[in-house]
């Protein structure tokens, strides 16, 4: 039986988005936009109390930039390297957890893994301090959109955008869910060189699953053998977690397992729009080395 990477209460949450009004579904919370059925004001109130410990792990990414599949990963190179079997403790984003939640998992024995959306400010400023290791994930920001944008369009608990050119314009204004994703990137470039902070994009996974799965085993100084490396990739391809995503995910599963790959952002970008966020590269990442990482070149043009 494949664990369940998406609690039950979560979904339980998510039913009640069938009564709630469309411009009810998001709420502002320090000029970010959150949903508003999984995550309230206290829980960040909660988050900066929050004690993280040196051998803690948490992985980080911007919305759609890959979270579910190296939270797969990762947990899968957890056990192995271990010795469990599916025993690594089911994981929910910091900011989903109300207090008395975040509370219990300050109980939960090593090693923790923990995931958060939110930017490097908001995460809780223990994580820094203590020198845990911090894994982040990230797309590009053309792909990202349109992963987005059907995400809008697909999860009842967010409000359907009538358009593509729509969701467009408030994708580039930071507008939308956990904000800019240009304030995260450019957020993040902040902690390239840190010692303890790992940056790994969705597209070099694409190109070499197998080579990313022992980046991450040996940043957190994980122990692997070849086979447990090969089990790990097969059990991580996207056909492969797609086919077990009912189960992982419930009736989220078809929601998050959409297309997977590169370069769907032809399918949708008019010309004008690629050159807009072309520009917007430009003037926040270029010359940076997040945005050599990511290949921008290769990937958005
Ligand atoms: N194993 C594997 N291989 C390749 N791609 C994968 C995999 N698992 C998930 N995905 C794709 O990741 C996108 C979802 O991103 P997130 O998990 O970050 O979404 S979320 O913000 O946590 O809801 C979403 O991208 P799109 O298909 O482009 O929408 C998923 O299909």
């Amino acid at each position: 039986m494949a664990q369940r990477a998406i609690p039950k209460e979560i979904e339980e949450k998510m039913q009640k988005a069938k009564d709630m009004k469309p411009e009810d579904m998001l709420f502002t919370y320090k000029g970010v936009l959150y949903p508003s059925l999984l995550c309230k004001p206290e829980n960040f109130k909660a988050m900066e109390r929050f004690e993280a410990i040196e051998d803690d792990i948490l992985l980080v990414a911007y919305p759609k930039c890959g979270f579910n599949w190296m939270s797969h990963v990762l947990k899968k190179i957890s056990d192995a390297a271990h010795g469990k079997r599916g025993e690594t403790a089911q994981f929910t984003l910091l900011e989903f957890a109300d207090p008395e939640k975040l509370q219990n998992l300050s109980k939960l024995p090593s090693q923790r893994i923990m995931g958060t959306h939110v930017q490097p400010k908001d995460i809780p400023a223990s994580f820094f301090e203590k020198k845990t290791k911090v894994l982040v994930i990230f797309r590009n920001p053309k792909d990202t959109a349109v992963s987005y944008f059907h995400f809008y369009n697909k999860n009842p608990a967010l409000p359907a955008f009538d358009s593509w050119d729509k969701f467009f314009s408030q994708y580039m204004s930071g507008e939308v869910m956990l904000g800019s994703y240009f304030d995260h990137a450019v957020a993040w470039e902040k902690h390239i060189d840190s010692d303890t902070v790992k940056i790994i994009t969705y597209e070099d996974m694409i190109e070499n699953l197998t080579e990313g799965i022992q980046q991450v085993a040996r940043f957190f100084s994980l122990t692997l053998s070849d086979e447990q490396v090969q089990a790990i990739a097969q059990e991580s391809t996207f056909e492969a977690m797609k086919n077990k995503s009912k189960e992982t995910h419930g009736q989220m599963g078809n929601v998050i397992f959409r297309k997977g790959g590169v370069g769907d952002w032809k399918n949708h970008f008019s010309e004008e729009q690629s050159k807009e966020l072309d520009t917007k590269f430009e003037q926040c990442l270029a010359g940076t080395k997040l945005g050599a990482k990511l290949k921008y070149e290769v990937h958005c043009k």
